[in-house]
């Protein structure tokens, strides 16, 4: 079934070109730069992936290493940062957290000129899964944990930065998977916000701070959390599947299903649902991965609705032992790569985005003196 063009949300419209990705061109597909997203998730490093966004190819041998080291070199929080994450409170959501953090590096750290624009995106890319886990660990445990750490790399940063301590090697390659998985996706919500406030020429860092308040929301990115929080509330697969009933029934949304450009499935699903089945067994779960699927099977035999992306991270970050408030983070860890590549593309063939409206106010109104007014 294909969708009707137009209409609300701007739907089926283009609005500009990208080489980064097609989603949904086949009717399931997702390609970044021409490579299909599970080939790159089966053998790619998440770095490997962000290279490709941002710099145009995959890299080499050399230039992986190069970037490696290069991020590696990236990680430290400026003190003046750490100040402000200090400050923010244990029940703050983490994606303001974020939010501040970004803004915050942008004050200290800000954009001049365009040419600094790959230092800048790379140095986001370093340091966001240590400065939301420097904040967590301080306002959860008052701990200041070292976000300088021997992580090899982006993925192993998050999982080390957050338990303090190496994580588990099969832990670290679902993160490279679940990553990749996030990185990009044409003209999502937040992508597009991204590329709107580039398109005033404002900096890099005003592009992500915007950019992560779209992706806050939980019909974007803050699924993956609505997702843990109903699956969790459920002990067995017939229970689950009796609550999901109930839920059709009175037109609730089930998070983490759907999708805005997809018809028939999201092709990021399979490939996190078979890393949280994986999960479940090293874990001896018997309950969540079984509610996961009886969910999705009643989704499907009910309305046709099918998980996206975010409906299997929810178990498989969960098995990891991930907080569930740190889940979203993690996509801004991610598609921080995805954005800034659309930044720099919308500053290559810049035109200010500015769209008209269907106007649907009054014809005109005649001007009443406010001591007159009803
Ligand atoms: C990484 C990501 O950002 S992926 C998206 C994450 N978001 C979610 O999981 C939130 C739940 N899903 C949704 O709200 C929607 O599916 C969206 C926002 C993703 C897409 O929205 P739309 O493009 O407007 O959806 P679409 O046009 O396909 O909806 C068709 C119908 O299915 C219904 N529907 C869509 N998704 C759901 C859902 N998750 N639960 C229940 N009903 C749904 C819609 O209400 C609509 O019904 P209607 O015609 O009676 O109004
Ligand atoms: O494309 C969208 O609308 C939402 C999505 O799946 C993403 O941003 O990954």
């Amino acid at each position: 079934m294909t969708k009707p063009i137009g209409g609300a949300g701007l739907r089926g419209q283009s609005a500009g070109e990208t080489a980064l990705c097609t989603v949904g061109k086949t009717g399931a597909g997702l390609t970044y730069r021409g490579y299909d997203i599970a080939v790159l998730a089966a053998k790619a490093e998440f770095e490997e992936v962000a290279y490709l966004l941002l710099y145009g190819k995959l890299p080499n041998v050399t230039e992986l290493a190069a970037y490696k080291t290069k991020l590696k070199g990236m990680r430290a929080l400026p003190e003046a940062l750490k100040t402000v994450l200090e400050q923010i409170p244990a029940d703050a959501h983490p994606m303001d957290v974020m939010r501040t953090g970004c803004s915050m590096l942008g004050n200290l750290e800000t954009e001049q000129d365009f040419a600094e624009q790959h230092d800048h995106i790379d140095r986001m890319l370093a340091i966001f899964p240590g400065l939301i886990n420097y904040w967590y660990n301080y306002s959860h445990h008052g701990k200041r944990v070292d976000v300088v750490t021997d992580a090899d790399s982006i993925a192993e940063q998050f999982l080390w930065t957050l338990h303090d301590a190496k994580p588990d090697p099969l832990h670290v390659q679902v993160m490279h998977a679940s990553l990749i998985l996030y990185a990009e996706h044409e003209f999502n919500a937040s992508t597009f916000t991204a590329r709107v406030c580039a398109s005033t020429l404002s900096d890099i860092h005003s592009c992500v701070t915007g950019a992560i308040g779209s992706l806050r929301g939980p019909l974007h990115g803050g699924a993956n959390e609505a997702a843990m929080d109903m699956i969790e509330r459920w002990q067995t697969a017939d229970e689950a599947e009796a609550e999901i009933m109930g839920m059709l029934a009175r037109k609730d949304k089930i998070m983490g299903f759907g999708h805005a450009i997809y018809r028939e499935s999201d092709p990021r699903n399979a490939i996190i649902k078979a890393w949280s089945q994986k999960l479940a067994e090293q874990v001896g779960d018997t309950r969540l991965y079984a509610v996961s699927e009886r969910v999705e099977a009643v989704m499907w035999r009910e309305k046709k609705l099918f998980c996206n992306a975010d409906f299997f991270h929810a178990s498989a970050y969960h098995f990891m032992n991930i907080p569930t408030k740190l889940f979203t983070p993690i996509f801004v860890c991610s598609r921080v790569s995805g954005w800034t590549a659309h930044v720099m593309e919308q500053r290559a063939n810049n035109r200010i985005i500015r769209p008209s409206a269907d106007y649907t106010g009054p014809e005109s109104a005649e001007w009443v003196a406010i001591e007159d007014r009803p």
